[in-house]
């Protein structure tokens, strides 16, 4: 390996990087880049099993529990260990801005742009018998992939998915009417409430499916649809409770006492970070990209959405509760000045250092306590990350 990357850039995506001031050479080492893998609670001890599976040593990252980092050519898909939901594929650099969110047990976590999925499944490993994790995304389609992910890594009794325009969301976690060690409702028996969740799809469900596919996200972000839940776990405290209950929006102030414990928010924006997701438009074709990443009025609406989905999601966190805003690019338009943007309308935000980065291979953002991974000093994805705590006033 010579430490170049072989995939020919188009002029036009140098010009957006170089107005944007990033620096190419940060794709030089993308060829090298390790994968990730992230081992599921519990399956600590089988790294060796893993290793047979996979065919390759698993090189353990230092810097982040349970994450282990493999040559980039290794595919995981059609190994055992995968399919039955042993270990995850998960970038280090995510891993990284869910841990920024320090969960502790009991945790009520909002995830406002879940799908597919891979932060919303780390958060409800991290969380295990308790809490809860209410998954957001606007595109049903990505948000029924997540479904299926929680259902395979057994992770669905804590959670709860729905398909909705998270700059508007304004579901509350429940509070607890149920009882949680049985995962029962406390109160008695009432009419039309709901059940236990199966997985037989309805044919209105199926209808909704097929109606969403023929939009893309964009125009979905657009639509002003009603909220959807797609999915409920059984500890959610949604068995037993009336529509009306369940579906109530948070109102005035009510989120300062009610809210979410922590908040997730892992805005779209231009992948422009993750070099394995440019490399996909050499076969969609660059045109694509040109429309899809580089179009200037396309990232004005996206850091337009990026300030609306951050606004919402610290609108909905509990006083003394901490956000996460993350984005897989590395411009500044999208990541330090929508922070600052959002610092400057919203009082009780306070950006928070994170603890935890101090042995992190990442360097600090335009602001300080911003963090950013760029692919060639982290050897990840490139991610950008900022912590924020509502002020208790
Ligand atoms: C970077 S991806 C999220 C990745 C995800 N957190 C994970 O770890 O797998 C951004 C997501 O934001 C969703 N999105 C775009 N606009 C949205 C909106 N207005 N409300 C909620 N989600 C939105 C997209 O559909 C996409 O799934």
């Amino acid at each position: 390996m010579d430490g170049r990357c072989n995939l020919p850039l188009p002029d036009a995506y140098l010009d957006f990087l170089k107005d944007n001031g990033i620096d190419p050479s940060i794709y030089v080492m993308c060829d090298s880049t390790p994968r990730y893998i992230r081992m599921k609670p519990g399956t600590e001890d089988q790294v060796q099993e893993v290793e047979d599976e996979i065919k390759c040593k698993l090189e353990k990252v230092l810097w982040l529990p349970r994450f282990f980092s493999i040559p980039p050519s290794i595919q995981i898909a059609s190994s055992k260990v995968y399919q039955d939901g042993k270990i995850y594929g998960m970038d280090a650099a995510s891993g990284a801005a869910v841990l920024a969110l320090n969960v502790s047990a009991g945790d009520h976590v909002l995830d406002l742009c879940a799908a597919p999925g891979a932060k919303l499944c780390m958060l409800l490993d991290l969380l295990g018998s308790s809490g809860s994790v209410t998954g957001v995304d606007v595109a049903r389609h990505r948000l029924a992939a997540c479904r299926t992910m929680i259902r395979k890594y057994n992770l669905g009794d804590y959670c709860r998915l729905f398909v909705a325009d998270g700059t508007t969301f304004s579901f509350l976690p429940l509070s607890t009417q149920w009882d949680a060690e049985s995962c029962a409702p406390k109160t008695e028996e009432k009419k039309d409430v709901f059940k236990e969740w199966t997985s037989r799809r309805l044919w209105k469900e199926r209808k909704l499916a097929s109606k969403s596919r023929n939009y893309n996200t964009s125009e979905l972000v657009l639509g002003a649809q009603e909220p959807e839940m797609l999915f409920y776990g059984r500890c959610t405290g949604v068995v037993g409770l009336t529509k009306n209950e369940v579906l109530k929006t948070s109102s005035g102030n009510e989120a300062l006492h009610s809210g979410y414990d922590k908040v997730l928010v892992d805005a779209e924006c231009t992948h422009d970070g993750s070099i394995r997701h440019i490399q996909k438009f050499e076969n969609w074709g660059w045109k694509t990209l040109e429309r899809r990443v580089l179009d200037a009025q396309r990232t004005d609406t996206l850091t337009h959405l990026q300030l609306q989905l951050l606004t919402n999601g610290f609108r909905l966190l509990k006083a003394g509760g901490s956000l996460v805003y993350s984005t897989c690019s590395l411009t500044t338009a999208q990541n330090e000045d929508v922070v600052e943007k959002f610092l400057s309308q919203n009082a009780l935000a306070e950006l928070q250092e994170i603890d935890a980065a101090k042995n992190w291979p990442c360097r600090s953002g335009r602001i300080p306590n911003t963090l950013r991974f760029d692919p060639s000093t982290s050897h990840t994805s490139g991610l950008f990350v900022a912590k924020f705590t509502k002020i208790v006033s």
